[in-house]
């Protein structure tokens, strides 16, 4: 291949003619493949300024196109940055409040925040940082102002608490209007794998009297509690309620199924399950205003509140906020008592609490049994209390005790003050120095003997049993005795179904749990649909309707995100932190087009590759954008609710409904992204030398942000929390970087057979999306350059800027549909 050795010579040498005025320019005009003007003046040219020849040897000149500057004689080379070129005839120096990158046709306004001396090739913009501080500020002063609202508020509720009627009455609450008797026979739950858990569980639970519920570790106290709250289906056996008015006589029920009178059932579950933002008096007000009758008057709710924060004798800590591990607040007993006063509030006419003294000391213990009695005392409710063991003190503040054994069989269900008879009857003696509780325990755990005898568990339950019958039949007048004990057993055994475990038991009840998985969705949706076209009420409690629902949440998610403030200010730096790492990774990144093709036809081999692709980084600046915010947004978006997943079940189980929850704390999120995607977008122009307007990268980025945020929505929705790190850096690397359209290349991908069947993922990515709107954006200010001449790359087209923009809002749109589904359809037994 023949060259010019004088074009090779401009060429290899970099540095072209500037014509200095007096001003030097802060930036060069050094870059690979641009000939400077042939210095020879001995060889005579005939290229006039605003042409361009390839050398005094080649008769030919060609039109200099914009963006270049092509004095006479010359070959081209780009306006210098510091520098712009009108036409490719004049070069001047960039004025003040102006900056002039490479290849520069009008200077580009400094923009308010930065300042621009003469001659700069970028801004200089440290103003961004003291914009980014005055947001923070802001937001500050806004949260003090919130706090002193709080604060009146909270004076308002002490004045309540303060009024003479608190003063001098007793604390009481008054009778619930509706209370029921829980009768279970021969309840039984196996389980998947088919391992049987619990067998033939008979009891009832009667309004007016608290039942403890015993048992060694893993007998099934847990179990047996979700069985009668619906939290699990059982496999065998019956659950009937009978209902009673206020007098205490019985009334037919419209249902007899547990199922149908949710929302009159409490539950308490083991651990202290509450948000830790609001204080104890907010999280109650919540309680009452989401669950208790919307025919009740709202100062009545209120009021019940203020009774039941009397009642738990929490009147002096109400405004203290809830707290965990990280954050002090209430101590334990008093998360104990406020996790049972969020059921109180909610007048619940059945009461199940699932360890509600597990890991308090015994005279905290004491006092929450104490309380429990008083609860029964007042509001003749039925209640049972699974207790791990209660001293002597707390255990007598129970009326009733359930014992269960390894296996989830009865030892004993009856008053708890005959238990003592009916082991002593077994032969079994309480030594002198050991507790009532702590012995039945022993006997229900298999590790004490009856004096004369060799009972082994298994014993216990079969003579539990024989002593149950022996009762029916005194009742029904027939004589027992008359019945040899081996019949009876083998009654008791066939009534447990020995052998039911099969070898096809795991896959019939995997089909199982799956046809009522499918029932359980459809019967909602029916419910839902239903409750929609004809306005139905709730027969049983008519709680608030779903808009006010949703301002409850709303008004909560709110207030745990200005609880959180010292969080939120800090991960407002951390998004601004993410979007400076960006912007530097972008530095000296920019776009200047190829040289001419003439001038490239006669370039040597080795410059030729980098002649004829033009130097575009606008591409690659996209993509690191597009990766920092989808990191940055799938980051916080797990923690809108990721963090809080066993409230939301347990509010959901509580009657709660997820549209309205997963709206509120959505729409509370929108300030959230808003000055996270301001924040990144500040950074992020620090050091990158944009050319788009602000306005339209701030837009691109947000978008952005939102549809990562619903992304990490989703994920939060699916994954536990420990599983959100990795996972959500995987689905940031798959969308934020593979699916950008970068690399592979979208072209590539378009026509290569092998991979052009994932084309369609590319299309579901936000950030490729955000590639191409930022790409057209930037490009847009410099189509002096080539945009007539050139079709675009990566598949990409000048009118699809709009599109762009769409398609990123539909994609946040369908993360967030399947968000909510997922929310909705994942882990439904834990929201029962
Ligand atoms: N979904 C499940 N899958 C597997 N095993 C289960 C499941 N639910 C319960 N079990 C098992 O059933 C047994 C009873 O569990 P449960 O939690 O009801 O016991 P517990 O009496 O409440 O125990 P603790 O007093 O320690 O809380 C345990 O052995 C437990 O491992």
């Amino acid at each position: 291949m023949y060259f010019d050795p004088r074009v090779y010579a401009a060429l290899i040498s970099l540095q072209p003619a500037i014509p200095y005025d007096g001003i030097k320019p802060s930036g060069s005009c050094v870059y690979v493949s641009t000939p400077r003007p042939y210095e020879n003046k001995s060889v005579s040219w005939d290229c006039e300024a605003g042409y361009y020849c390839l050398g005094p040897s080649y008769s030919s000149k060609f039109l200099c196109t914009d963006g270049f500057y092509c004095p006479e004689n010359t070959q081209p080379v780009y306006c210098c940055a510091g520098y712009y070129c009108e036409n490719p005839k004049t070069i001047k120096l960039c004025p003040e409040g102006y900056f002039c990158p490479i290849g520069t046709v009008n200077p580009l306004s400094c923009h308010y925040m930065a300042s621009c001396p003469p001659g700069s090739t970028s801004a200089n913009k440290y103003l961004i940082g003291v914009l980014a501080t005055a947001i923070m500020l802001l937001i500050l002063i806004l949260f003090q102002i919130k706090k002193k609202v709080d604060e009146e508020k909270n004076k308002k509720y002490k004045r309540l608490l303060i009024e003479p009627r608190f003063e001098n009455s007793e604390k009481t609450l008054d009778r619930v209007s509706k209370t029921f008797d829980i009768e279970f026979e021969d309840l039984g739950l196996v389980l998947p794998s088919g391992i049987e858990i619990m067998k033939g569980v008979s009891g009832s639970l009667v309004h007016g009297r608290t039942c403890a519920i015993m048992g060694p570790s893993g007998s099934g106290k847990t179990t047996l509690v979700s069985l009668l709250t619906g939290k699990i289906r059982r496999t065998d056996g019956k659950i009937k309620v009978k209902k009673f008015n206020e007098n205490g006589i019985e009334v037919i029920g419209t249902s007899r199924q547990l199922d149908y009178y949710r929302k009159l059932i409490g539950f308490v579950p083991q651990e202290d399950i509450m948000l830790r933002e609001p204080t104890i008096r907010e999280i109650l007000v919540h309680s009452a205003l989401m669950r208790l009758p919307t025919e009740m008057p709202r100062e009545e709710k209120k009021q019940k509140v203020i009774d039941v924060i009397k009642f738990l004798e929490l009147s002096h800590v109400m405004d203290t906020v809830i707290g965990d591990e990280e954050s002090r607040g209430i101590s334990g007993g008093q998360r104990k008592r406020t996790n049972i006063g969020m059921e109180l509030v909610a007048e619940p006419s059945i009461l199940f609490l699932d360890g509600p003294t597990s890991g308090l000391d015994s005279a905290t213990a004491l006092e929450v049994c104490k309380l429990l009695k008083k609860v029964v005392k007042h509001q003749g409710i039925t209640v049972a209390a699974v207790i791990h063991s209660p001293s002597e003190n707390a255990f007598k503040m129970f009326d009733d005790l359930m014992l269960l054994g390894k296996g989830g069989r009865v030892v004993y269900f009856g008053p708890r003050d005959e238990a003592m008879n009916y082991f002593n009857d077994l032969g079994f003696v309480l030594p002198e120095d050991e507790s009532e509780p702590d012995f039945i325990m022993e006997i229900a755990s298999g590790r004490v003997k009856p004096k004369d005898d060799d009972l082994c568990l298994e014993d216990l339950y079969d003579l539990w049993l024989k002593f149950q019958y022996q009762k029916k039949n005194r009742a029904s007048s027939v004589d027992s005795y008359s019945v040899s004990n081996e019949g009876i057993i083998i009654n008791v055994e066939s009534s447990l179904k020995p052998g039911r475990v099969r070898f096809w038991t795991p896959i019939y009840q995997t089909i199982h749990e799956f046809y009522h998985y499918v029932i359980d969705v459809g019967s909602e949706f029916s419910y839902f649909l239903k409750g929609l076209i004809f306005w139905t009420k709730d027969p049983v409690r008519q709680t608030p309707n779903v808009f006010f629902s949703f301002i409850l949440l709303f008004k909560r998610a709110c207030l745990q995100i200005y609880r959180n403030k010292t969080r939120f200010l800090f991960d407002l730096l951390l998004h601004f932190g993410c979007g400076a790492l960006v912007s530097l990774a972008t530095n000296g990144l920019d776009y200047i087009g190829r040289a001419p093709n003439q001038l490239c036809s006669i370039a040597p081999y080795v410059e030729l590759s980098s002649c004829l692709n033009a130097r575009d980084d606008l591409q690659t600046i996209g993509v690191l954008a597009a990766l920092g915010v989808t990191f940055c947004g799938i980051n916080a978006g797990t923690t809108t609710f990721g963090y809080e997943k066993v409230v939301y079940w347990r509010d959901t189980s509580s009657g709660m409904k997820t549209g309205p929850y997963f709206l509120a704390k959505s729409i509370a999120d929108i300030p959230r992204m808003l000055i996270a995607g301001l924040m990144f977008s500040l950074a992020f122009i620090l050091f990158y030398s944009y050319r788009a307007r602000f306005g339209e990268i701030y837009v691109i980025i947000l978008l952005t942000y939102i549809a990562s945020w619903e992304l990490g929505y989703f994920l939060s929705a699916i994954f536990s929390k420990e599983k959100f790190g990795l996972v959500g850096t995987g689905f940031a690397l798959a969308f934020g970087m593979v699916l950008s359209g970068a690399t592979p290349i979208l072209d590539t991908v378009k026509e290569n057979n092998s991979l052009k069947w994932i084309y369609w993922m590319f299309d579901i990515s936000a950030s490729r999306w955000s590639v191409e709107a930022l790409y057209l954006k930037e490009l847009d200010p410099r189509k002096w350059i080539e945009i007539h001449t050139e079709s675009l790359k990566f598949t990409y087209s000048f009118d699809h800027y709009p599109k762009a923009l769409y398609n990123i809002i539909f994609i946040a749109l369908a993360w967030s549909c399947l968000a909510f589904l997922a929310m909705k359809l994942c882990n439904r037994d834990k929201q029962r």
